[in-house]
């Protein structure tokens, strides 16, 4: 059991309000807010000046991730430590299982490996790598509540590895839609990528300015249309992750202005910084970056991308946290394919939106718990528990200071990474202080949080928020027969007018509904 806290004078914003007033906290949950609190022997937080926040939710995550003959050195432990340090309190990470193991499988593989190390709450996506009756199947067992996933995401790219073919990603969403289920792709064109990747090797370009130019942006914005279409087809919700450009964002807002379900994910790393990083002379500079879909190329995106979420045709932002010590990406020192995909951001997402969303006057502070926290929570089931700052709620809270500044770094940040992808960028807008479950686990710059303090969280399927308007679109849309008299009786009708060149007479007996004008 922790202790009281009493969080004085700060501001609270939630993603529709912003009001001050104290916040009393007993036993991991918020029990009052009002004018004056008080509360014997509780601890005094003194908020003044500061924003009172929702935990961050981080939707995208890969701890510990087996990827590429890597694995990704951010841990359970180390990410979710440094996800504190940043203001994120849970974490939505993916279960990937490989092509010769079953959801079920790697659901255990995701416990064992999370539940002893975690810091802060997390909950668990699930890949769908292969498809077949029996991981049909397991999506329905792991969609029940001792398992508690809601969502299962389908790659698009990765040719040979996780990819799936059009035909199961359609499948697999008939099922999401039939279990109440949300379908997540990873929207590129993997067999395009494969071909092109090929091609630029065979010319002689090895360099990670290859993994750019073998995944031109156009080949994320056709796969992104092509998996809402097909969620459209199947009448099934569709959040694409990690949205990295212009083009993708331009499909989904098409699709949703079309009456789609379809949410659109940016990540820190594709609002914090650019491509450009591919063409850097410096061979480890530019492989660092190396993600899937990469960095836009085009300089403009980042602030694009942020303007798309202020005004709501983007709605979340994830990070996509797979980090990959320098030492791990030279395994594709001479094969850009061979660099393993994936960068940081898990502890500096709050502060990225803070300073290029509200600081530079794009949006406003609500919108930013919204896109940092609320929405994440609406979107997976767990709202008002997460996300908001009200009587009831779980004790996730930052003490959000927006006028303090820091520089980020790789000689201070809490990942395990050697390298920092957003290295000496400033930022305004700084967690002070995170409070987890009602304890203080990052005060003064220091962390004091054990592994396995961070709790599971199940996510129960058929969520109002994404799904309530395919549960009636379903009822309106149902395949509908057209009631007609046996098609025997009409040809023999039809053939003796033919012949006879005359009206067919009613047959003995009658029955025929058919009518000839
Ligand atoms: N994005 C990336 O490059 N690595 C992590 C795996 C994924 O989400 O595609
Ligand atoms: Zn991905
Ligand atoms: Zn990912």
């Amino acid at each position: 059991m922790s202790q009281a806290l009493l969080i004085k004078n700060g501001t609270i914003v939630n993603d529709d309000e912003i009001l001050k007033a104290d916040v009393l906290v007993k036993n991991g949950k918020i029990v009052e807010i009002g004018q004056n609190l008080h509360s014997e022997g509780a601890v005094l937080v003194e908020a003044d000046g500061r924003l009172v926040i929702p935990g961050g939710i981080d939707p995208h995550t890969h701890m510990q991730l087996p990827f590429m003959g890597e694995v990704a050195v951010d841990d359970f432990y180390t990410g979710t430590r440094a996800a504190l340090a940043g203001g994120t309190t849970m974490i939505i990470d993916f279960v990937i299982p490989s092509k010769d193991s079953t959801p079920l499988k790697a659901y255990k593989q995701w416990r064992d490996w999370a539940d002893p190390k975690v810091c802060c709450d997390y909950a668990l996506s699930m890949a769908i790598t292969t498809w077949n009756e029996e991981v049909s199947k397991e999506m329905q067992m792991v969609t029940m509540p001792e398992y508690g996933i809601n969502s299962f995401k389908f790659f698009l790219a990765y040719k040979g590895v996780f990819m799936v073919q059009d035909d199961e990603f359609y499948q697999g969403m008939l099922q999401c839609a039939k279990i109440g289920a949300l379908a997540r792709v990873h929207a590129e064109n993997g067999p395009v990528i494969a071909e092109k990747a090929k091609a630029l090797l065979d010319m002689g370009i090895t360099g990670p300015e290859g993994h750019t130019q073998s995944r031109p942006e156009e080949l994320e914005a056709e796969a992104t249309n092509r998996a809402c279409v097909l969620a459209g087809q199947a009448n099934c919700p569709l959040y694409v992750v990690h949205v990295m450009s212009k083009g993708a964002a331009r499909a989904i807002a098409h699709h949703r202005q079309k009456g789609s379900v379809v949410f659109g994910e940016p990540i820190a790393a594709g609002l914090g910084t650019d491509g450009s990083h591919y063409y850097s002379e410096d061979w480890l500079t530019a492989a660092r970056h190396v993600m899937s879909p990469p960095l836009s190329r085009d300089p403009t995106t980042p602030e694009a991308l942020m303007k798309l979420l202020a005004c709501g045709e983007l709605h979340l932002v994830g990070t996509d946290n797979c980090t990959f010590n320098c030492q791990q990406k030279l395994a594709g020192k001479h094969d850009f394919t061979k660099i393993p995909n994936g960068v940081n951001g898990v502890e500096d997402r709050m502060s990225i939106v803070w300073e290029r969303g509200v600081h530079r006057g794009v949006m406003d502070p609500m919108r930013f718990v919204a896109v940092t926290s609320s929405t994440c929570a609406k979107i997976f089931n767990i709202y008002p528990r997460k996300g908001r700052i009200a009587v009831g709620s779980d004790a996730d809270i930052v003490i959000w200071n927006a006028k303090a500044t820091k520089v980020i770094s790789k000689d201070h940040h809490h990942q395990a990474v050697d390298y920092n992808i957003f290295e000496g960028q400033e930022v305004h807008g700084v967690a002070e202080m995170t409070i987890s479950r009602g304890n203080i686990v990052w005060e003064d710059g220091q962390l004091s949080v054990e592994g396995g303090a961070g709790k599971f969280v199940h996510l129960p399927p058929y969520c109002p928020y994404v799904f309530a308007a395919v549960q009636q679109r379903e009822k309106v849309i149902q395949p509908r027969a057209v009631k007609r008299a046996p098609v025997e009786e009409m040809a023999a009708a039809k053939i003796s007018e033919i012949q006879n060149g005359t009206r067919a007479k009613v047959p003995p007996g009658g029955g025929s509904k058919i009518s000839f004008a």
